[in-house]
């Protein structure tokens, strides 16, 4: 037995709901540019759970249904406002989410009626965590979800407290449908492992919110802030990556286990980093971004991935830097769940094995001896 580490090239499982193939990302076969271009995130949210666009009236009830699971639990806002303030967004969102399953009548009903709508459910009321830590973190009192045609507007409205800007709502908007879903990156893999014990799908998501926190995935957008932060103006570039690469320290938000010639995604959050940049009259992020970019692929070969233009995209909307990784488990929260629901359809445990490389022919030494 010899172990593959990271499991790098391993084909795990089969899945029919996101492929990458030469480096071109399909949610259920549809290309990410198209989707990007075109799709709602409510759109591609029924796509991965049901394998096909809804027509108008599917649309419209999934809407119907967001808006009807959006508030969350009272117990669960109490609990919310026992967290302290300082806590770190993603842990926060791991131990509201795992309370929410306290308060779902149907958290272990393992029909697949039941886990379907228990992913719609999690699906709206993980935004509505999210924005209600935030303002009570900030002795606020959270703000209800109104009855909204995106899940994009009704967070930023949360968040803020009043109607938000319709370029944000749609700039966000975009950015959920690029971050739905990534055949089996590591929160996935983590969601899948977990149900596939015939645990339910609130225990699947904790997990994966567990796993898309660390900075080799979903953390990495926090990451990418920090250091913009840390390098502050254009003219600091230069030395920083140089010094980064010369001390042989990681560049956030950039290289991808599977995309080694670049992730489709980037190039759509790039465009929008700088579009969003004109409108708010701050280039800084992204000029620091671009130079960063030419620097590191330029010099490494290291092509940026989602996590790269998406760190200036959300600073733009003047989104907090520690919630950028939770809205990116709003968008995954739609491929989480399908992944589950398809884990389920078709179970087996997962358990491989592993190479051991520990002493052998050891004795028990009793403790006086030791
Ligand atoms: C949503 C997402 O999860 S996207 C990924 C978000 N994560 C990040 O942006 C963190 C920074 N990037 C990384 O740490 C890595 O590129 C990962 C975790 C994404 C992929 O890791 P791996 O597949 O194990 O990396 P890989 O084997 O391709 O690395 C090859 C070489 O490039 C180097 N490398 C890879 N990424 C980077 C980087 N961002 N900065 C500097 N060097 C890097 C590795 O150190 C390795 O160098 P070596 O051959 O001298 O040891
Ligand atoms: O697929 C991966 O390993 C990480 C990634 O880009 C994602 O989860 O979107």
């Amino acid at each position: 037995m010899t172990a593959t580490k990271g499991l790098e090239g391993i084909v795990a499982t089969t899945s029919s709901i996101s492929s990458i193939i030469d480096g071109v990302l399909t949610y259920r076969g549809i290309d990410i540019d198209d989707l990007a271009e075109n799709a709602t995130f409510e759109e591609v949210a029924y796509l991965l759970w049901y394998g096909k666009l809804p027509n108008a009236a599917e649309l419209e009830q999934l809407i119907k249904d967001f808006n009807t699971y959006a508030p969350i639990p009272k117990a669960v806002i109490e609990q919310l406002k026992l967290y302290p303030k300082d806590a770190n967004s993603m842990a926060a969102l791991r131990t509201a989410v795992s309370c929410l399953a306290l308060y779902d009548e149907e958290a272990n009903d393992m029909t697949p009626e039941s886990n379907l709508r228990k992913a719609i459910k999690l699906q709206a009321q993980i935004p509505t965590i999210i924005a209600a830590f935030a303002r009570i973190r900030e002795g606020k009192e959270p703000v209800a979800p109104k009855q909204s045609q995106s899940i994009a507007e009704n967070f930023l409205y949360m968040l803020i407290g009043t109607e938000p800007d319709k370029v944000a709502v749609q700039a966000l908007d975009t950015a959920l449908v690029l971050h739905a879903d990534h055949e089996l990156n590591a929160s996935t893999f983590a969601a899948r492992v977990t149900v596939a014990t015939l645990s339910d799908i609130y225990s699947g998501v904790v997990s994966a919110i567990g796993a898309l926190k660390g900075p080799l995935h979903g953390g990495a957008n926090e990451a990418v802030m920090a250091m913009l932060e840390d390098i502050g103006t254009v003219d600091n570039v230069d030395s920083y990556v140089h010094d980064k690469m010369a001390k042989k320290q990681l560049i956030m938000g950039f290289g991808h286990r599977v995309y080694k010639n670049g992730d489709p995604r980037a190039k759509h959050l790039q465009k929008m980093s700088q579009e969003l940049g004109k409108i708010t009259g701050n280039m800084n992020w992204y000029d620091m971004s671009i130079k960063i970019e030419d620097i590191v692929t330029g010099e490494k070969g290291l092509k940026p991935n989602v996590d790269f233009y998406s760190a200036s995209v959300y600073t733009s909307l003047e989104i907090p830097r520690d919630l950028f990784t939770p809205i990116f488990a709003i968008s995954r929260a739609s491929g989480w769940t399908a992944h589950i629901l398809e884990q389920f359809d078709n179970n087996r445990l997962i358990r491989p094995r592993a190479e051991y490389t520990g002493p052998v022919n050891q004795k028990y030494v009793s403790i006086e001896n030791r």
